[in-house]
């Protein structure tokens, strides 16, 4: 898959809700063809304001754009072609086949009466082949452990052939070597142009990939930039209350971090 790389932002996205503001006034900026992490505490915002920059939600104020473009005034079919998004522990009602989930996303892509064509389907299953879940391909997704549902639902997503991919924990459920696997993906479909903008609990996942992390907390940025720059203790201490000590990766060189209660 080549993207058209697209640099994500948002400029004062605000949301509340019964008199609580959740989102208060988020400028953020999403690197085109990065993997960007979105970091913080529970309850912090972070699926929150993916889903205002997926169209889920409306913002009650600010805006969202993707290369100049205001996502927010773009149509819903027009968006997902442009952005797909993989909701955490996403669920469906009607009982599909692991194939008939993935093809979902070449929806917005063709006419409104159109079926699946040739291509479709041999996009779909090149996308199961890359996420090693041809063998599940017949197989009902009701059927499915969690972390093979969680794997559909990223297929899906890149079946949308998007130029911003938004995740929400993408991987919850996963044991680690899936965990790694997924994260070399966002990797590779960065390389690729795509724009990938994760919510991740696990810093030491972010900090072993990210190119990119912004942090919140209650709400608003508390800080942005490079893993090294962001995830330090005078950072990390204060916004989930623990005492952090940094190591490097003997391989990668990349931050490694230890926590400790205080
Ligand atoms: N529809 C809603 N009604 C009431 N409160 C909401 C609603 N949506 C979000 N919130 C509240 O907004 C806050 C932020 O929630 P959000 O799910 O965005 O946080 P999060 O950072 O993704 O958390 P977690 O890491 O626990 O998944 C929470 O306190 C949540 O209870």
């Amino acid at each position: 898959m080549t993207a058209q790389a697209a640099e994500l932002s948002t400029s004062r996205v605000s949301w509340s809700i019964g008199g609580a503001l959740i989102v208060d006034g988020v400028d953020c900026t999403v690197p085109p063809g990065s993997v960007t992490g979105l970091l913080g505490p529970n309850g912090s915002g972070k699926s929150t304001l993916l889903r205002l920059v997926a169209g889920v939600q409306s913002p009650d104020g600010g805006t969202v754009s993707l290369g100049g473009r205001d996502l927010v005034a773009t149509k819903r079919r027009d968006r997902a072609r442009l952005l797909a998004f993989v909701e955490q522990d996403a669920t469906t009602d009607i009982d599909l086949t692991v194939l008939d989930a993935v093809l979902l996303g070449r929806i917005p892509h063709r006419s409104l009466l159109a079926g699946d064509s040739d291509a479709d389907r041999h996009l779909a299953r090149s996308v199961l082949e890359r996420l090693g879940l041809t063998a599940l391909a017949e197989r009902s997704l009701a059927t499915l452990s969690g972390g093979e549902r969680q794997r559909v639902h990223v297929a899906r997503a890149l079946a949308q052939e998007p130029s911003v991919l938004l995740l929400d924990e993408p991987t919850n459920h996963l044991d680690i070597s899936a965990q790694l696997a997924t994260m070399a993906l966002l990797s590779t479909l960065a390389a690729d142009g795509v724009t990938v903008f994760a919510a991740l609990h696990d810093l030491n996942l972010a900090a072993g990939t990210c190119d990119h992390v912004i942090l919140l907390a209650g709400g608003r940025v508390v800080a942005a930039g490079t893993v090294t720059d962001v995830l330090v203790p005078e950072v990390v201490d204060d916004v989930y209350g623990v005492r952090t000590e940094i190591l490097r990766h003997p391989s990668t060189g990349r931050p490694v971090l230890t926590f400790s209660g205080r």
